[in-house]
């Protein structure tokens, strides 16, 4: 396997789709293997917290933690059926069938409510643009690289690589295109960039608890476990081949880099070729989330 492996990645690879070499890889994984990660929400995520009998929280306000809550009409409700909820604080003076869908499914799921001044509800979002609805929430369990390989099941899978993304507003529109063009997984740094916040959940419009997202320590050791599972590695920036030419069959990864540096020089080392979307203009560059959305639907476009 990895001599083959070795093979692959001495060639540049061809554009054409039809390529013989592209042509029938499998996505190599252990069938049967063991698991040794937890699934993510919508996917059978246990939460124990969440199973135990409850207990009504106390009056103060929690602390603030933006990976804490969940804000929002949609933020709020997908978390909610991903059972992730502990307590909903509705702002006392709203009423509306969108909040009433919320304070339903919170009953649905047995999640204590709280009718609060808006103000407790601004601090509990940061400030965020809550509507009218926050929800406590148990924190995202960030999938393994091997716990999203596992349970990855697309004979061509299609990951997206995100180098130390910082703005929430991106990651959670990278995260809605990801959900709406099927990717199959979202891969992010644990140090040096954002993770799953509140802002993040809402952006995505609750595609959060949908699209697996895996966190590691490492983002080149996990493009190399990713080689060494026949995955061929994209790279983005402005000097690379016309993405009208990717070829974007068999298991594929695409790094999006960061919205000031870029994508680091030891993850450049690390792809199989640089792609750049073409600009006519005069600015430098797109913004991160909408070069990623440009490259999940080419991904979706030739393969559907
Ligand atoms: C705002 S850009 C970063 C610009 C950075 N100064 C650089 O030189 O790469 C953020 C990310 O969006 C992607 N990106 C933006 N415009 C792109 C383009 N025209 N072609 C390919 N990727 C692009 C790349 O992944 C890039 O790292």
């Amino acid at each position: 396997m990895k001599k083959q492996t070795n093979q692959r990645r001495s060639s540049k690879r061809s554009n054409d789709s039809d390529s013989k070499e592209s042509k029938g890889r499998k996505f190599d994984k252990k069938p049967g293997a063991k698991k040794d990660f937890k699934e993510p929400n919508r996917r059978g995520r246990e939460n124990s917290r969440h199973e135990a009998p409850r207990k009504e929280q106390p009056e103060e306000t929690p602390t603030t933690n933006a990976e804490d809550f969940a804000i929002g009409f949609y933020g709020v409700s997908e978390a909610l059926e991903a059972k992730r909820g502990n307590k909903l604080f509705v702002q006392e003076d709203l009423s509306g069938r969108r909040i009433d869908d919320v304070k339903k499914l919170a009953t649905k799921h047995s999640v204590p409510m709280q009718f609060a001044p808006k103000s407790k509800l601004d601090l509990l979002s940061d400030h965020g643009n809550h509507q009218g609805v926050v929800l406590g929430v148990t924190p995202y369990e960030y999938l393994t690289i091997e716990g999203l390989l596992e349970q990855t099941t697309s004979e061509a899978p299609f990951y997206l690589i995100l180098d130390s993304i910082e703005d929430p507003h991106n990651f959670g529109s990278i995260l809605r295109t990801a959900d709406a063009t099927g990717v199959d997984g979202v891969i992010i740094p644990k140090h040096r960039a954002v993770g799953i916040t509140s802002v993040v959940s809402k952006t995505s419009t609750g595609a959060v608890e949908h699209v697996p997202v895996a966190r590691v320590t490492n983002l080149a050791q996990a493009i190399r476990t990713l080689k060494d599972k026949q995955f061929w590695v994209y790279g983005t920036d402005m000097n690379g081949t016309d993405y009208r030419h990717w070829n974007v069959a068999g298991p594929t990864a695409l790094i999006i880099g960061n919205e000031g540096k870029g994508i680091s020089p030891g993850l450049k080392k690390e792809v199989d070729e640089m792609l750049t979307i073409p600009m006519t203009g005069h600015v430098q560059s797109l913004n991160a989330s909408v070069a990623a959305g440009v490259m999940m639907y080419e991904v979706f476009r030739k393969r559907h």
